[in-house]
């Protein structure tokens, strides 16, 4: 489990305002999530995953994991507390001379483990991420996927309780990204690990994060359940989470207007067939739409074009059942 209480984070700076790079933080993280933190360039994550790894103190508050204060631990003990935590780097980060099992076994070896242990780990690690028949490879021998997976392996040798990953899959096409994906969900089911990411890429959070803060100036902006932040449709995290889409508004037919309708159900809910019904009941076409299940709700965002007399029925029929609507300015 990860707690931040109050933590703020400010840099002096000579001859001018200090930068407040993290203000007032507070969240509470628990064991087997999978955490999103998303915001800004500059909006504080490198700065909070620092704090969380103990490379930076906070200048006040206090971050607990797994119930041990990182910010107050004098450094003998930093180094045990900083086991509990293993980091996963953008590109994997590995050390080029070294094999895939020379890097997996290295945090092992730092942390004073035997060999017959180190052993056993890194085949376990290897066949946890699909690699056992590559232990021999150097990191310039395998492609940016395979990489990724050492470097999760790696994380994950010396048993951490948590793991924080940066950037995760920047970098990585969309079908490597689902399997790196894929692979952390695993790692967190096999190992129950409490899982961090920092990352810029809303696909992340819609396809495994359970939970996501939106850092914004340093503050958070908004946090909680990505279920419940997207029942708020229309909350600009929601939208950052799920965009409305794209069309080109040339397409949209003469006299016609696009309406933009949001909705989220849950499974069973027949909230999308009302929709559609009422859509071709007023004449309504559908000129795009995104259609996302995460976890367990549906969150549909459709732009509906519609003869432009019509547009005001159609828009009060979807607010009685409870259907965000608006006209899009065109
Ligand atoms: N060592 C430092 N000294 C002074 N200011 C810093 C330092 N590190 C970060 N900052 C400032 O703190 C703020 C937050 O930076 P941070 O790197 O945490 O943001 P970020 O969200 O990780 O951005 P990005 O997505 O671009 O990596 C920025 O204004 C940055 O300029």
């Amino acid at each position: 489990m990860i707690e931040l209480q109050d933590v703020s984070k400010i840099y002096p700076r000579r001859g001018e305002d200090p930068v407040v790079a993290l203000e007032n933080i507070s969240l509470s993280i628990e064991s087997g999530e999978i955490h999103g933190i998303v915001g800004e360039s500059g909006a504080g994550k490198s700065t909070l995953i620092r704090c969380l790894t103990a490379l930076e103190r906070p200048t006040s508050g206090s971050i607990l994991v797994d119930g041990k204060d990182l910010s107050t631990l004098p450094s003998s003990q930093l180094r045990d507390a900083r086991r509990t935590i293993g980091m996963v780097f953008q590109g994997g980060n590995l050390l080029d001379q070294r094999t895939a099992a020379g890097n997996i076994a290295y945090p092992l070896r730092i942390a004073g483990q035997g060999k017959a242990l180190t052993r056993t780990r890194v085949t376990e690690m290897l066949d946890l991420v699909g690699l056992g028949d590559r232990a021999r490879a150097f990191p310039s021998e395998l492609s940016g996927g395979q990489r990724q997976r050492v470097g999760i392996a790696r994380a994950m040798a010396d048993r951490p309780s948590v793991l924080l990953c940066d950037e995760p899959t920047s970098a990585l096409d969309t079908e490597t990204t689902d399997q790196i994906l894929g692979l952390l969900k695993d790692v967190r089911d096999t190992y129950g690990v409490t899982v961090l990411i920092i990352t810029h890429e809303m696909e992340v959070v819609r396809k495994i994060c359970s939970e996501v803060t939106l850092l914004d100036h340093g503050r958070v902006s908004a946090t909680g359940k990505v279920s419940d932040i997207m029942e708020t449709i229309d909350s600009p995290l929601a939208r950052r989470i799920v965009p409305e889409p794209e069309f080109d508004p040339a397409l949209t037919p003469a006299d016609s207007v696009v309406l933009d309708v949001s909705f989220t159900a849950r499974q069973g809910e027949p909230t999308g067939s009302r929709v559609l019904a009422l859509a071709s009941q007023y004449g309504a076409d559908i000129s795009a739409g995104t259609f996302e299940t995460m976890g367990d709700i549906q969150v549909a965002r459709l732009a509906l074009s519609i003869p432009t007399e019509d547009r005001h029925d159609l828009l009060s029929a979807l607010e009685k059942v409870g259907v965000s609507a608006k006209e899009r300015a065109l």
